[in-house]
């Protein structure tokens, strides 16, 4: 059986108090009713890493939102993989749409920004996704083709062993419109078999894919229940405690 991941991604939202009170409301429900098989996962803001590392508990892991391509140096204001690893960071999400769209993060830079988590110890949690123009084109398989092509393949067998995917259509995030569980299934398999070009089965079939885009506390049981979904990648349902707990115990 693969992998159940539930990750929830904060972006750029709540104050250190906050973070922490939310981190440890997590912890705490999970300590005292553990859910077995699922790995929980944050992904807070960079200046809350450490805080929320320190009360994360066992039942937690901490991701980074990004980082930079770079081991070190003069880039003011940046974040290195090393940096995060040192702070308690198991993961880190790369490729984000949101990183593409306003950051202007392309498949060479991802490409750069990997190999940096990978030698960092990091491991990625590589998002995907098309906008809705291109699902309405129906170019929305090839676009995704493409970026995993563009994006991930070029990692060696052992570098792509560490791979967390997550799908999320551009359509469905923070949108509150879902994709419907037959459009997560259908794209999830798609991935999938993707995986298998370009590695083999073996690898396809122990490849977590996540689903992200307005997954939430009253959707994700349907989503998790599609053959290819393995959890999700949780954005605004991931800052209430009780919806992600929600979520974490959907499977
Ligand atoms: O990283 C998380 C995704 O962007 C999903 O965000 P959302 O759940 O707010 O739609």
């Amino acid at each position: 059986m693969r992998r159940q991941i539930v990750a929830g991604n904060w972006k750029m939202n709540k104050t250190y108090p906050e973070a922490l009170a939310l981190v440890a409301e997590i912890a705490t429900d999970l300590q005292n009713n553990p859910v077995s098989g699922v790995e929980v996962i944050v992904a807070p803001p960079f200046p809350f890493l450490t805080g929320v590392n320190e009360s994360r508990g066992a039942n937690i892991q901490l991701a980074a939102q990004n980082c930079h391509q770079k081991e070190s140096g003069a880039y003011t204001g940046e974040v290195s993989a090393p940096m995060l690893k040192s702070v308690g960071c198991e993961y880190v999400i790369l490729g984000h749409s949101e990183r593409r769209q306003y950051f202007h993060e392309d498949n060479v830079l991802l490409e750069q920004k990997l190999k940096a988590a990978l030698d960092a110890g990091l491991k990625p949690i590589f998002c995907c996704g098309e906008s809705l123009e291109q699902r309405e084109q129906e170019i929305h398989f090839s676009y995704i083709a493409q970026q995993l092509k563009e994006g991930l393949f070029h990692l060696s067998n052992e570098e792509f062993d560490q791979v967390i995917i997550a799908y999320e259509p551009i359509w469905a995030i923070g949108t509150g419109r879902t994709a419907s569980s037959e459009q997560a299934q259908e794209m999830h398999e798609f991935i999938r078999e993707q995986v298998s070009r370009a590695y083999d089965a073996e690898a396809a079939l122990k490849t977590p894919i996540l689903y992200g885009g307005s997954c939430n506390a009253q959707n994700a049981k349907e989503l998790f229940a599609c053959k290819d979904v393995d959890g999700g990648l949780i954005g605004g349902a991931a800052l209430k405690s009780a919806d992600f707990l929600t979520i974490i115990r959907s499977f």
